[in-house]
């Protein structure tokens, strides 16, 4: 729990908004806020958990529960970790050093962005255990600054690589459109070579330079057979973030991909999408055994981490939340916001009667709640 100076202390994931809103500049606020056009996947993300109903089990003699799960060789404290967002220090002077060291306080995974404001390096050595860490890619025309990312990445100790593909463009932002949103001041993409950044900082009125940047240096005609040269670049297992649909979580399989994230980027990318958590069940089902199934999109309580797993996410990620804990509170902030969540999980675990995540099944859920509109 995060105890400010002053103030009640932060018992939730939406005790962290509200505290964090006041203190990150308007502009940053809307670009960690915002999502595409009218923001109706956003909202449907966070919707869908209010149509899930829980079916408690009773008399299981449950009196504690183990939040612990092992992905790729490494043991995790907490199903829920953190997912890939953007340029850290433009919220807290340390950065992703923060965030890594609020992550690992909390025995919980942290996927660093490409984009990452601190260097692979510095974030690792900020860590007893680099493997709890994953590096986030996104398919770049030059080939070379992404190969050499992931061996960094590799040489650095991180565990795995997550190659995000729902960004073939930005999905069009209206809040940083009428922002102007430019990376500015000091906060900087300091992994990449300079010469591939410029644009991120060159504001013009009325545009998101962050998505000119995406549309000059992203490559957008990436398809399945370009996996391999991935592939090819790395022993690490390599994870797809960004699927929604049975087929592609076929295809993802049928290509070698080690896990799948269901994601639709946080409503920040296609609005009118659907909500990741009414895209679960037909992804792992697609997927059955052939390669674990990780969920983000919405998930602000330990019952919403609940759900998914339930629904057959091996793990599952957040976004903003611990962007709201790195405002508040720094490195100590990201590891309330995971130690409130994985508490509120625990104790939801215990009043369902089920120990454990591998006693976390369908029969958890009210399936039928998730196709009503507000059943
Ligand atoms: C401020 C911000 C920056 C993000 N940056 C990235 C990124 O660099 N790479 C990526 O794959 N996803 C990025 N995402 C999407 C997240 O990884 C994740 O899919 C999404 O935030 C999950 O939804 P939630 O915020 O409701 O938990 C970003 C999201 C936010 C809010
Ligand atoms: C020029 C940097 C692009 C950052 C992309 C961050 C992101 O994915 C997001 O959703 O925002």
């Amino acid at each position: 729990m995060t105890q400010l100076r002053s103030g009640p202390p932060l018992l939730t994931a939406s005790d962290y908004r509200h505290n964090a809103a006041h203190l990150v500049e308007p502009d940053v606020w809307d670009f960690i806020e915002g999502g595409a056009e009218d923001e109706r996947t956003l909202a449907a993300n966070e919707r869908a958990f209010d149509r899930v109903r829980l079916r408690p089990r009773v008399l299981a003699g449950v009196s504690d529960a183990d939040t612990g799960v092992s992905l790729f060789g490494t043991r995790h404290a907490t199903p829920i970790g953190i997912a890939p967002t953007a340029y850290h220090r433009l919220i807290d002077p340390e950065g992703e050093v923060a965030t890594a060291r609020g992550a690992s306080a909390a025995g919980a995974l942290f996927v660093v962005a490409m984009f990452a404001s601190r260097t692979i390096e510095d974030i690792a050595a900020a860590v007893p255990q680099p493997q709890g860490l994953w590096l986030q890619v996104y398919w770049l025309q030059r080939r070379d600054v992404m190969r050499s990312l992931v061996r960094r990445a590799e040489r650095a100790g991180y565990g795995a690589v997550m190659l995000t593909v729902d960004v073939p463009r930005m999905g069009r932002r209206w809040r940083d459109m009428r922002n102007g949103f430019t990376i500015g001041g000091d906060v900087a993409a300091v992994n990449i070579d300079p010469a591939v950044m410029a644009a991120a900082h060159v504001r013009d009125e009325g545009e998101s330079a962050i998505a000119r940047h995406t549309a000059d240096t992203f490559d957008p005609t990436l398809t399945w057979a370009d996996l391999a040269w991935l592939r090819a670049q790395t022993g690490l297992p390599l994870v797809l973030k960004g699927i929604l649909t049975a087929e592609d979580a076929a295809l993802a399989a049928d290509h070698g991909a080690d896990a799948i994230v269901v994601s639709n980027h946080g409503g920040r990318q296609l609005d009118g999408a659907v909500a990741t958590l009414d895209a679960l069940t037909e992804v792992t089902d697609a997927v059955g055994d052939r390669m674990p199934v990780l969920f983000d999109g919405g998930v602000r309580r330990g019952t919403d981490a609940l759900a998914a797993l339930a629904l057959g996410a091996r793990m599952v990620l957040t976004g903003r939340p611990p962007l709201w804990g790195l405002a508040a509170g720094g490195a100590d902030g990201v590891a309330g916001v995971l130690r409130a969540a994985t508490g509120e999980l625990a104790h939801a675990m215990v009043l369902a009667g089920r120990p454990t995540l591998a006693a976390l099944d369908r029969s958890a859920v009210r399936l039928s709640s998730l196709t009503g509109a507000d059943a």
